[in-house]
């Protein structure tokens, strides 16, 4: 809990939420599960999405339940190991594993052979936000206060954890059953107690401290928030331009515009986390996300309603049932080889 954070009296669950929640991410992290589990257990139905150095399918566990399903991350160690990202996948892993949060995809298994690394989540099967926001053009206000409510507490829950996520977008953001929402893709998460340097993330998102090469912590995340919640209301985020160094000029200037039907809560909001100074950036300051929490901008948003999952979502997709992958691009399909010899025995032996 970070230091000298007030909690009012009416906010004592989310205090107690915090605390307990920080335990149970301890002992799991502290421990640091290997599993032998292989993926000749596994049917691998469909792909649901495609990265930089790996996949994640949709797959079934023969000996479960055939209704239940899984997305599988499939990560190819050699593309790791070439792309310098052996440190991000080993956080990847055994942070995703060890978090217990309603806004956080649930990482139930990872495991390795000698090609690839395994990690079995959720099947979270509503599709991107990133598909809502660009079907609709825009979101309504109400519908951005829900969403925002739910990122805004797995960044509190992240950051008690000491925890940094660092690759806040739409895309990384995924609708369950219900309409209520998960962050994935923990592949630049961090444990930090203290600041760190990494240049990583998506470019329009990237918080000016980070371009400018400064020692950052949780301020990036909050930045990220701010784009989020702009890029939400407006359906387009706030600096944009197709050569990046134009981009990164526009970020560090930060001369913020809003369209006209920005109302002036939302407006003040965002003047607070889009703010160039960390000092005086909400998210970043003594009371962590409370400031943005009780921000007027919320005043109708029922954060603890919202934690416990009881309110109504705005949009629920129209689901055929648990195994219904409609809501996910077609991605062509590729049969997955495993080689006989393992180049990398010792490179990711803790994962
Ligand atoms: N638990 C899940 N349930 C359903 N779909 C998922 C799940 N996790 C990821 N996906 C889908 O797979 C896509 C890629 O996942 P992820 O971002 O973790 O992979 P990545 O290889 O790190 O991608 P990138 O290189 O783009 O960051 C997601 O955008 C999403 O569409």
């Amino acid at each position: 809990m970070a230091h000298n954070q007030v909690f009012p009296e009416s906010q004592k669950w989310l205090k107690e939420y915090l605390e307990s929640s920080l335990e149970q991410f301890e002992n799991l992290f502290n421990k640091n599960v290997i599993s032998t589990e292989s993926i000749r257990n596994y049917t691998l139905i469909r792909t649901l999405g495609s990265g930089s150095f790996g996949r994640v399918m949709l797959s079934q566990h023969g000996g479960d339940n055939p209704q239940k399903c899984y997305a599988i991350k499939i990560l190819n160690k050699e593309k790791v190991v070439k792309m310098k990202q052996v440190e991000h996948t080993m956080n990847e892993k055994r942070i995703l594993l060890s978090i217990g949060s309603p806004f956080v995809v649930r990482c139930l298994n990872a495991f390795k052979d000698t090609t690839n690394l395994y990690m079995v989540m959720e099947f979270v099967n509503g599709g991107e936000l990133f598909h809502l926001l660009r079907k609709k053009g825009r979101l309504p206000e109400y519908w951005c206060t829900f969403y925002a409510a739910q990122v805004t507490m797995a960044l509190q829950y992240l950051h008690n954890c000491s925890l940094l996520y660092r690759d806040l977008k739409p895309e990384n953001i995924l609708l369950d059953h219900l309409g209520y929402l998960k962050v994935t893709d923990f592949g630049f998460a961090k444990r930090v107690q203290g600041h760190t340097w990494t240049l990583c993330g998506t470019p329009q998102y990237l918080a000016p401290e980070m371009i400018l090469n400064r020692s950052y912590g949780k301020s990036v995340d909050y930045w990220g928030l701010g784009i989020l919640i702009y890029e939400l209301n407006a359906g387009f985020v706030p600096f944009d331009h197709k050569v990046p160094l134009k981009l990164y000029e526009l970020i560090v200037e930060c001369r913020l515009t809003f369209p006209s039907f920005f109302k002036p809560t939302l407006r003040d909001l965002l003047t607070n986390i889009i703010q160039v100074d960390v000092t005086r950036r909400f998210g970043n300051l003594r009371n962590g996300a409370l400031d943005i929490i009780n921000h007027p901008w919320f005043k109708d948003t029922d954060f603890r309603k919202i934690l416990m999952k009881a309110e109504k979502a705005p949009w629920v997709p129209n689901l055929k049932g648990p195994m219904d992958s409609s809501n996910f691009d077609k991605w062509t399909e590729e049969s997955i080889s495993i080689s006989k010899h393992d180049k990398y025995p010792d490179e990711f032996s803790n994962f």
